[in-house]
């Protein structure tokens, strides 16, 4: 069984170990913190961000050279924000050998990078295509329990995409895997947009018709840019797209889901993220798809209006004005025009 260190002992850090443990192997689960290493072999609980038991093949390190010393993997948990400042420690204690994934969610505003692009530019021996992404639908807390989870695991690499499956599958979380890394880490980002504004929209009291067309409006928005930059069109239909997109806008679990809620029912920004305690992606994630969709002159009419009530005070009731009252047009100009074009041919 092969050793596997995580760096990011939040929620899907310490879920993620525990499936790890559970497939028997050793796992190193590091944390910047050392009291909450300190805390999480004392007492097998971190309860700040997991109600679970910590298995016994599970020790918690705030050493990070020791943490990464001879493992197999290494899987990068921490928030997007963090995500090079971590890296750059990692950098200079890191065997070239060892398979690097990452789990996290999330787009670089300004440099409009994605997590793995982040990871390769911040390891020297390592180049962005080696770096496996792990992304699809999939809650912590019901991780934790062992209830059904699907996620996909990509890499253009089809060694280090199985190497990655094996290590985490089991009988309660099943792993694909696919080639296209774009799909799957634009799919699992963006869609975090979406999420805030399915928060919001249940925080203003609308029901379940606007959920349902924020979802399949806000999936149209993201296969478009996505697309646009060269990913497959089929991805955003695949577990790390639509898959992700659905629970992460129905689900209690959601930190976006329920950030997007407070926001909705009148609450401040600032405040709304103080009282999270916990990373909501989806905020600096808006930045990024906003600045992509100026770029490349792709039209994102929802991702702008979540912009606006985040960064520009505009009112969610008047934004949702905005968007019901656009100019008439067909629907199928997205995804299956997209595919249509793609297939056709
Ligand atoms: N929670 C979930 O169910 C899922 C989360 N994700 C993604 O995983 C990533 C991490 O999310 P969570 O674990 O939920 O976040 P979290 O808010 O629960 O925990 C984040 C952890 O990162 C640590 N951290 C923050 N800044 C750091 C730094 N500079 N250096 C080292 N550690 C640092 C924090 O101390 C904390 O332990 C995000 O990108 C999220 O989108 C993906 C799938 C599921
Ligand atoms: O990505 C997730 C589930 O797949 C977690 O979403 P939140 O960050 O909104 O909790």
């Amino acid at each position: 069984m092969a050793k596997v260190a995580v760096l990011g002992a939040g929620s899907w850090g310490t879920a993620l170990s525990i499936v790890l443990a559970d497939n028997q192997h050793e796992v190193r689960l590091w944390t910047h913190r050392t009291e909450q290493a300190k805390k999480i072999n004392q007492t097998r609980r971190n309860d700040q961000y997991l109600d679970a038991v910590i298995p016994e093949a599970i020790t918690a390190y705030s050493d990070l050279k020791q943490a990464i010393a001879g493992v197999t993997a290494v899987v990068f948990v921490v928030p997007t924000k963090a995500i090079r400042e971590v890296a750059r420690q990692v950098d200079p204690l890191i065997s070239p050998e060892t398979t690097i994934i990452h789990a996290s969610k999330g787009i670089e505003p300004v440099t409009l990078k994605r997590v793995s692009q982040m990871i390769g530019e911040e390891l020297t021996a390592f180049k962005e295509e080696e770096i496996v992404v792990l992304s699809g639908p999939s809650h912590a807390e019901e991780v934790a329990l062992r209830q059904p989870t699907t996620v996909t695991v990509s890499s253009v690499d089809p060694d280090r995409a199985r190497l990655t499956q094996d290590l985490f599958i089991n009988e309660s979380f099943r792993v694909y895997t696919s080639p296209d890394v774009l799909g799957i880490e634009l799919g699992g980002a963006l869609k975090n947009i979406i999420a805030l504004g399915a928060g919001i929209s249940d925080g203003l009291g609308y029901g379940d018709n606007a959920k349902a067309a924020l979802m399949t409006r806000g999936l149209a928005e993201i296969a478009r840019l996505g697309t646009s930059l060269g990913a497959n069109p089929l991805s955003f239909l695949g577990l790390p797209g639509v898959g992700d997109l659905i629970v992460t806008c129905t689900s209690v679990h959601s930190r976006n889901w329920r950030a997007g809620n407070l926001l909705g029912k009148g609450n401040k920004l600032e405040d709304v993220l103080e009282q999270m305690g916990m990373v909501v992606e989806g905020v600096r994630t808006v930045k990024a798809a906003y600045q992509f969709a100026k770029e490349q002159q792709v039209e994102m009419p929802i991702t702008e209006g979540i912009y606006q009530v985040l960064f520009e005070g505009k009112q969610p009731k008047d934004v949702v004005g905005q968007l019901m009252s656009r100019n008439k047009r067909q629907e199928m100009d997205d995804l299956a025009q997209l595919l249509m074009e793609r297939y056709s041919q």
